[in-house]
């Protein structure tokens, strides 16, 4: 995989043993893996490639050590990271609290990035409803606050793994394609200003009508309503 092009950098945050490698490995293998618990060192790396629509994006996923001693390290991950999913266990109250401390730090320091919370181990509360220690109704409030999108899963039953996944990146897909609409609009809009939207461009076609076959080139779909009504 090295070398490989990553449209969208996903980091992985949360305390110590919240199942943060176990996510990805349910993602990536669609496998969970029982033994004694290895905590990250440092922190890992994998790509994964996936569809959205006929679109192909891929995932760059860094893993980060959840121990305190890595946090500066964890640092270094998150920069332009687009999405971070920040996980706490269903089952334990302070890994909720800081997973809170993530989300602070993304809010004051990466800006552009999308938080994705996640509760994790669900399958623990199916065992036994009175294990969660973290209300999912508080949890949503929270997310709305912060205006994250919330997800409950379990690396163990493979339970909501893909739909966070696929979110994020179906997420990345619209803000991309809402980008390049922006863009579009202010080109079309400054030429249009300047007189020069019906005039010839490089390739002797109106100025216009280049911007749009760029526009459907970059976003499929996209493009069709704006070029019907003014061709
Ligand atoms: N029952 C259950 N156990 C899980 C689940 N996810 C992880 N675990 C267990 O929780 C422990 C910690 O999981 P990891 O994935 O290593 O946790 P981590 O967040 O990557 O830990 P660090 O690397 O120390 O940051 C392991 O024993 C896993 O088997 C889950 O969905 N259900």
């Amino acid at each position: 995989m090295s070398g490989q092009r990553v449209d969208v950098k996903v980091v992985m945050l949360g305390k110590e043993y919240v199942g943060k490698t176990s996510l990805v490995e349910r993602y990536v293998h669609n496998r969970f893996l029982v033994g004694p618990y290895q905590n990250t060192i440092g922190a890992a790396f994998v790509a994964k490639v996936m569809s959205v629509g006929d679109r192909t994006v891929t995932l760059g996923i860094w893993d980060t050590a959840g121990s305190e001693r890595y946090e500066a390290m964890s640092r270094i991950y998150y920069r332009g990271a687009k999405a971070a999913i920040v996980c706490y266990d269903l089952t334990d109250s302070s890994s909720f609290e800081r997973a809170k401390f993530w989300v602070k730090e993304l809010q004051n320091l990466e800006e552009g990035c999308q938080i994705y919370l996640c509760g994790t181990k669900s399958d623990l509360l199916e065992e036994d409803r009175r294990r969660r220690r973290v209300d999912f109704h508080d949890v949503q409030d929270y997310a709305d606050n912060i205006k994250a999108q919330l997800f409950e899963t379990s690396s163990k039953t493979g339970q909501s793994v893909d739909e966070l996944f696929q979110k994020v990146a179906e997420d990345y897909v619209s803000v991309a394609a809402f980008q390049v609409m922006t863009e579009w609009c202010q080109a079309a809009t400054s030429l249009f200003d300047r007189g020069q939207g019906r005039g010839p461009g490089p390739e002797g076609k109106p100025v216009l009508l280049q911007l749009l076959s760029s526009l459907s080139h970059h976003s499929p779909g996209l493009g069709e309503f704006p070029q019907r009504a003014w061709t």
